[in-house]
């Protein structure tokens, strides 16, 4: 079986601080997982120990077969996928102005604007990413204009297009409402099909939904816990990771939460 992740011993400091540390960590093939934590617990730090753009002070990682140290990481990283919220509005300027077709289908080449090896097979790669993002109405239109939620679809299906065995979502349901919120969640369990391990960052328990099976919990740079998402959503658990006595309620399969003062 071919481990996704494989983290010994990881320990990443910085100004003199322990920003992570002792991080033992792996996930294995056909495993889901969501990364939740108090804001400065280490979440973005450890995506950037995954993604190969920040190097352990200690410690031993294994990406997708890649080992760090001996692999070469823009061969890596070709084979990740990563959106952010936060860099919706920043996301390259030369881009802002093409068509959500366009964009998506620019997720193919790691040299963005190199459209005339555009292939047939992509075309309908990036129409049938459209149509079950339900991006069908926005096609034609400029990135600059989407709603958030639609940037977030758009950027999601242009990550999908390079065919990454590892998605990387962080936060990215940050300002929607409801409704495009929901829209994304149900995206996951399309991408899970793909087949594609997902690492899903969020603020928003209520999110881990049926196709992610696994949690890490991180405080203070370190795992509090990490395993099955049923043995990791505990009430004791995240009242500790949280620093709130918190109540865990399962609905249709989802965990919902709830603070009792
Ligand atoms: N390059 C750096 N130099 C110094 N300190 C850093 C650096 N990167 C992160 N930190 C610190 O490490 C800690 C963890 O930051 P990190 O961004 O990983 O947390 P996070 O869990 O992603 O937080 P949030 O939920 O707010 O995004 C924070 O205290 C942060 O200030």
């Amino acid at each position: 079986m071919t481990v996704i992740i494989r983290m010994r011993d990881v320990s990443w400091a910085r100004g003199g601080r322990m920003i992570l540390r002792d991080i033992n960590w792996e996930v294995k093939e056909g495993e889901q997982w969501a990364i939740l934590g108090l804001n400065g617990s280490g979440k973005t730090s450890l995506l950037n120990i995954v993604t190969g753009y920040q190097y352990p002070t200690r410690g031993e990682v294994e990406v997708l077969g890649y080992r760090f140290g001996q692999a070469s990481l823009p061969e890596l990283r070709r084979h990740i996928g990563f959106v952010s919220s936060a860099l919706l509005d920043q996301f390259h300027d030369t881009l802002q102005t093409e068509t959500v077709e366009d964009v998506i289908i620019s997720g193919k080449f790691a040299t963005i604007g190199l459209y005339d090896a555009v292939t047939e097979d992509d075309r309908s790669k990036a129409q049938s990413l459209i149509e079950s993002f339900r991006l069908e109405a926005v096609q034609e239109k400029r990135y600059a204009t989407l709603s958030q939620g639609e940037k977030r679809k758009t950027l999601i299906a242009r990550a999908l297009m390079a065919n990454p065995k590892l998605l990387i979502l962080d936060e990215p349901t940050v300002g929607l409402d409801l409704l495009a919120r929901e829209e994304i969640l149900a995206l996951i369990g399309q991408i899970v099909t793909q087949p594609c391990h997902l690492l899903y960052v969020t603020h928003y328990i209520e999110e881990i939904v049926d196709s992610i099976t696994h949690v890490l919990l991180l405080q203070d740079g370190r795992i509090l816990a990490a395993g099955q998402k049923e043995e990791v959503l505990t009430d004791e658990r995240l009242s500790e990771a949280f620093r709130l006595p918190i109540r865990v309620h399962w609905e249709d399969g989802r965990p919902w939460v709830s603070v009792h003062r």
